[in-house]
């Protein structure tokens, strides 16, 4: 599947020499499509235009040479689009009131922050109401389980980070603050996270690879109490139970009848398979490297131990290649090319695939396509994106506004059946078994169900006006 970028060429063209109608044929014919042009500066024999292309990634090259080699024109230059948006970072603080005279000053400054202070260090709740922490999440990761691009470190997973910051804000008008760790272990993660938390409402950890995530997760949600949520995990199974609940209506399958086979079994994988079980169906096989999961068999790992004895319960052996017979569903979250058409034509009628492996899925789609009833990726560029991003905004706006302690199952599944719901029974289709990123209900009835929950849960310290 090839991938494709924006791209901006500054030429510099002779007038004599060369047409725009030529030059427009010139990049169509390597596969570009023109999406926009600027005139930088022109004078009588000279243009200088920037024109922005849309183009196959693996044509990047060959039509740079191709524009090189024409006569009248000159390439000054080629940026990407995709690293000009990052140039600096993509997110700021900024203030919420401009500071004008030193009247102000002492107002939002010394002196007068310390009555505010001291007011907090007798009630520590008042942090709060006082400063940024109800509204402000970190966004934590150690950069060892980026995407799929697996451990590329703290400063790699950064533009991650600041990705979702800016997801969370523009979504669902939540601060979140990136912040990468220059640190594996674990016990350091889990201090450094319980001292930086009193700035924080919450806690999102991402891309944190498994196990550790699990330990570390778990041990934070004891030892603090503001909502530790680790995205990977429970954004993505929500997300995923979301589009599962809404795809079985169209193949006409029960969630305690379906097979489901889940490939990549590690955080994303093992919250999916337990979200899952939780929400009813009785078959789940988890399948790694190794092969299945099964009862009997001695693991490392405490989560694949839990599965083996909670999954699988027909005890099937062997690979992917043996699992997969009459799978009802596939559910990837491991890496590229772990599914193939044979795969496919070997599982139940009416198909349903989910290849959540980003940035490249389990199979390419267009390949899956024909022999698959309901696809979804974890993609933006293709229909049903099935993505954390549909969850983590609204799951954190509404604990935020509930002062949750924790986000517990409840919680979570509320938001599942929030996102399904998003999607009306006219509106559903084999091509629209998700919400689109963009679709302003979902943060909407995400936030509400989530808070519904956590106030019948026990969890909420506060109800929201519309909830009294
Ligand atoms: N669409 C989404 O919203 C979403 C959310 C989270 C993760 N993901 C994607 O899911 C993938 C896994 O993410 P994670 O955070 O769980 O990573 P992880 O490192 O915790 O787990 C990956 C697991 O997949 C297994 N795996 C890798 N290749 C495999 C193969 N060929 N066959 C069987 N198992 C294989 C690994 O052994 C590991 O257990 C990544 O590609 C990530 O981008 C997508
Ligand atoms: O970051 C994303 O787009 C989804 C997810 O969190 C991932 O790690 O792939
Ligand atoms: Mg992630």
């Amino acid at each position: 599947m090839a991938s494709s970028s924006t791209i901006i060429i500054r030429l510099e063209i002779r007038k004599s020499a060369i047409t725009f109608g030529e030059i427009a044929m010139a990049i169509g014919s390597r596969g570009g499509d023109i999406i926009a042009t600027d005139v930088i500066r022109t004078s009588q024999e000279t243009a200088i235009r920037d024109i922005t292309v849309h183009v196959p990634d693996d044509n990047n090259m060959a039509l740079i040479e191709h524009l090189s080699s024409l006569d009248g024109l000159k390439v000054v230059n080629v940026s990407d689009r995709t690293f000009l948006v990052h140039l600096g970072g993509k997110i700021e603080v900024t203030p919420k009131m401009p500071v004008k005279n030193r009247e102000e000053l002492s107002h939002v400054y010394t002196p007068g922050v310390a009555k505010v202070c001291r007011a907090i260090h007798q009630d520590e709740s008042k942090a709060f109401s006082l400063t940024i922490k109800r509204n402000t999440v970190a966004i934590v990761s150690d950069g060892t389980a980026v995407l799929g691009l697996g451990d590329i470190g703290p400063y790699g997973a950064m533009p991650v980070m600041e990705g979702k910051a800016m997801l969370f804000k523009q979504l669902a008008g939540v601060d979140g603050f990136p912040i990468c760790l220059d640190t594996r272990d674990t016990e350091d993660i889990i201090r450094t996270i319980k001292n930086i938390a009193p700035a924080f409402g919450g806690i999102n950890l991402e891309d944190i690879s498994s196990p550790r995530c699990f330990e570390i997760e778990e041990r934070l949600k004891e030892e603090l109490d503001i909502p530790v949520f680790h995205d990977d995990q429970h954004g993505t199974a929500v997300v995923m139970l979301a589009g599962l609940l809404n795809a079985l209506k169209i193949v006409d399958k029960g969630l305690e009848d379906i097979k489901v086979v889940v490939v990549g079994i590690g955080a994303a994988g093992v919250a999916c398979s337990k979200m899952m079980l939780s929400a009813g169906v009785r078959n789940v096989i988890a399948v790694d490297r190794q092969g299945a999961i099964v009862a009997g068999e001695t693991y490392s790992n405490p989560m694949w131990s839990w599965l083996a004895d909670n999954s699988n319960p027909g005890q099937e052996r062997g690979k992917l290649d043996e699992v997969i017979v009459d799978a009802d569903v596939f559910v990837g979250v491991s890496g590229p090319g772990v599914l193939t058409t044979d795969h496919l034509r070997r599982m139940a009628r009416d198909p349903i695939v989910f290849a959540m492996a980003n940035p490249e899925p389990e199979i390419d789609p267009e390949l899956a396509e024909p022999l698959v009833r309901v696809m979804a990726t974890g993609r933006s560029d293709y229909p049903n994106q099935i993505n954390n991003v549909l969850c983590f905004p609204g799951i954190f706006r509404g604990a935020l506004e509930c002062r949750a302690r924790s986000i517990n199952e409840r919680m979570k599944l509320a938001a599942a059946e929030a996102i399904a719901a998003a999607v009306s029974e006219d509106e559903l289709s084999e091509q629209y078994i998700i919400p689109s990123v963009f679709n302003e209900e979902v943060v909407i009835r995400v936030r509400a169900a989530v808070i519904r929950a956590a106030i019948e849960t026990g969890v909420a310290r506060r109800i929201p006006r519309d909830f009294r």
